[in-house]
């Protein structure tokens, strides 16, 4: 199943405290929104990348894709404040097709999940990738548990979110119009009366959002070397 991927990579790391966009730091000598689009780039399903980027990062970027040698990325789009306005300035650019908003700071996703999701939205609409949640999770107010909530209908919601694009639009621009703000895609079309359907995706496919998830990506990509003898992304 084809699609067009929009990837949000606007950000500026703030809760990574590098100093810099986190999509430029280096994990096994490649900067983390390369190893990221490789992925979408190698994926015969993937028919344009459409990277939402800060202004300032535009020429490093462009070095990138080109010194990588990325051949999908159909535009390089302003981003905005907030990760939803940069996904949706993104959309605006897109015409046709089921398409997947994914986190730059996602680089571990794999093709497997992708095809699940698309082909999931193909016949539902809307369908998001997401694993168990495997802590006890407790509601907390002012240092006092207030209740420990039932976990088997818990899941960590991750991207890639993959929606029919004329649906995904229309929860874009009706949450613009009412001043909603969301942390993800899925919670814009929730709030529209659209069903999101669940695919289960993996415990790899961490976002880098503080500095100890780089201790994890690490020990990930050196995992996924030694499975794929050298090449991770087949
Ligand atoms: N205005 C924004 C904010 C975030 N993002 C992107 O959305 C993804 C998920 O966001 P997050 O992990 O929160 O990244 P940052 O916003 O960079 O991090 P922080 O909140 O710590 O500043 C990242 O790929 C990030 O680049 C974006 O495109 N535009
Ligand atoms: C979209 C997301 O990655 C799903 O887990 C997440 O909600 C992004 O949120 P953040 O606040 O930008 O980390």
């Amino acid at each position: 199943m084809e699609y067009r991927v929009v990837i949000p990579a606007a950000g500026q790391g703030k809760r990574m405290k590098a100093g810099k966009n986190k999509l430029l730091l280096e994990l096994n000598n490649c900067p983390v929104i390369i190893h990221t689009l490789r992925v979408f780039d190698r994926d015969p399903a993937c028919r344009g990348i459409y990277l939402a980027i800060h202004p300032g990062d535009r020429k490093t970027l462009q070095d990138l894709i080109r010194r990588f040698n990325i051949q999908k990325v159909v535009k390089l789009v302003d981003g905005g404040e907030e990760r939803q306005h940069s996904v949706y300035n993104a959309l605006l650019e897109i015409d046709e097709g089921i398409v997947l908003v994914h986190d730059g700071a996602r680089p571990f996703i794999k093709q497997a999940t992708i095809h699940h999701l698309t082909e999931e939205a193909e016949s539902s609409g809307a369908a998001i990738a997401a694993v168990p949640v495997k802590d006890t999770i407790k509601k907390v107010k002012g240092g006092t548990v207030e209740e420990t909530i039932e976990r088997s209908s818990l899941w960590m919601v991750q991207t890639p979110q993959a929606f029919r694009l004329p649906l995904l639009k229309r929860a874009h621009s009706e949450a613009a119009e009412n001043g909603f703000l969301g942390t993800d895609d899925a919670s814009l079309a929730e709030r529209i009366g659209i069903d999101v359907s669940v695919v289960e995706s993996d415990y790899d496919n961490i976002k880098l959002t503080t500095p100890e998830d780089l201790y994890f990506a690490e020990a990930i990509v050196k995992k996924q070397e030694e499975m794929s003898g050298g090449n991770k992304y087949v």
